[in-house]
């Protein structure tokens, strides 16, 4: 796909994260996979602001265009793309009920078997470190070895999928699913969740779920 087109699918991602709630002022970023390396949002712009000369091609070597500065979590967006073949676009958010669930430093376990669109029977909760950090990234690379999606402790979340699209609804989904957590773990902790043999038995019937169009 062309560069431009690309750059507008972000910037109407990132405007529907903030429409969904998902996400607020300036925080979060999303990327897709492109040539190579990727093009990000770049660092601390507000979404309506954005055009498409402002998202940002960084290589695979972490170069970046003159005259344009990155999101501060390209490594992160990077260390994605190295551990997740599958994926071809990553968004991230401070969203509340995630970010709050990444406050108590927990996983959110297998509550509901929706837990399953994270391609595992948790959502993991990647260690601090601070943001845009070499660090950071090392810790979101080992998270996303076998998941799609994982809480960054006092932090938010970064989810990612085939294309910009699904990467929205997987981030949505995992909201949701905090959100319950939260709501049950106020009255009992810890949360009834269902067994690994039937997260097991969701992941497969997941393979085949739903209607497939062709993009
Ligand atoms: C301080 C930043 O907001 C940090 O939280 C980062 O993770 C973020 O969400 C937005 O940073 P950029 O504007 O640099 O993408
Ligand atoms: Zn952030």
């Amino acid at each position: 796909m062309e560069r431009d087109v690309l750059a507008r699918e972000i910037i109407d991602t990132c405007l529907e994260m903030t429409r969904l709630g998902l996400n607020q002022g300036t925080a979060g970023n999303i990327s897709v996979r492109y040539q190579g390396g990727m093009l990000i949002t770049p660092t601390g712009t507000p979404y309506e602001r954005l055009t498409e000369s402002n998202i940002v091609f960084v290589d695979a070597d972490g170069q970046f265009e003159e005259g344009k500065i990155p999101s501060s979590e390209w490594r992160f967006h990077q260390a994605v793309y190295q551990a997740r073949p599958d994926a071809n676009a990553v968004v991230h958010n401070h969203a509340v009920h995630c970010t709050a669930v990444s406050i108590l430093n927990r996983p959110i376990p297998a509550i509901h078997y929706m837990i399953a669109v994270g391609g595992g029977n948790t959502i993991p909760c990647a260690p601090y470190a601070t943001f845009g950090t070499k660090k950071l990234s090392e810790h979101v690379y080992e998270a996303m070895r076998d998941r799609k999606a994982t809480l960054l402790q006092h932090h938010g979340l970064i989810a990612c999928e085939e294309n910009l699209q699904k990467a929205l609804w997987l981030a949505h989904e995992v909201e949701v699913l905090a959100r319950l957590y939260l709501t049950t773990l106020a009255i009992v902790d810890p949360v009834p969740v269902l067994p690994d043999e039937e997260i097991a038995i969701v992941l497969e019937k997941f393979k085949s779920y739903g209607l497939r169009i062709e993009e």
